[in-house]
């Protein structure tokens, strides 16, 4: 595989879903970069020792239930506002990205 796809769009418009099934269709990786921030959110609500964990786990998900309670989401959203925590989500998924293949959407 030689390239990646990347979907963006405004908030509900159905990024998730079309960028989910396009990768199954054509047979690619799929990340939900807001699911990085609600994972992130995750252990810093439960304070977890975040290092413990990586990000691998999250390829091919979307609409993991136990991220999208509303304290979850206020926690990503809060979280997403500081630019470390975006410049070092941005490095993950490149990082993850290398190798292409992968449809990101965010
Ligand atoms: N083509 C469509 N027609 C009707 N409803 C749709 C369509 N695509 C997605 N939806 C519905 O719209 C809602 C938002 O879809 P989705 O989660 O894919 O959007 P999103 O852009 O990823 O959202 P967010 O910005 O919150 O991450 C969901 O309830 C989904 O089932
Ligand atoms: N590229 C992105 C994606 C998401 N966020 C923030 O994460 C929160 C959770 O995202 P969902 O798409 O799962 O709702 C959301 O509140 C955004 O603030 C982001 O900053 N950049």
């Amino acid at each position: 595989m030689t390239f990646n796809i990347a979907i963006d769009g405004l908030t509900a418009s159905g990024k998730t879903s079309i960028g989910y099934s396009l990768a199954k269709r054509l047979n690619f990786n799929f990340i939900d970069s807001g699911l990085f921030y609600r994972y992130l959110a995750y252990y810093n609500i439960n304070s977890t020792n975040f290092n413990q964990h990586t990000y691998d786990n999250l390829i091919n998900c979307s609409n993991l239930s136990a991220f999208y309670s509303l304290d979850i989401s206020q926690k990503a959203s809060e979280l997403s506002k500081d630019k470390e925590i975006r410049t070092l989500i941005n490095q993950e998924i490149k990082k993850l990205t290398k190798k292409k293949g992968f449809v990101v959407v965010g």
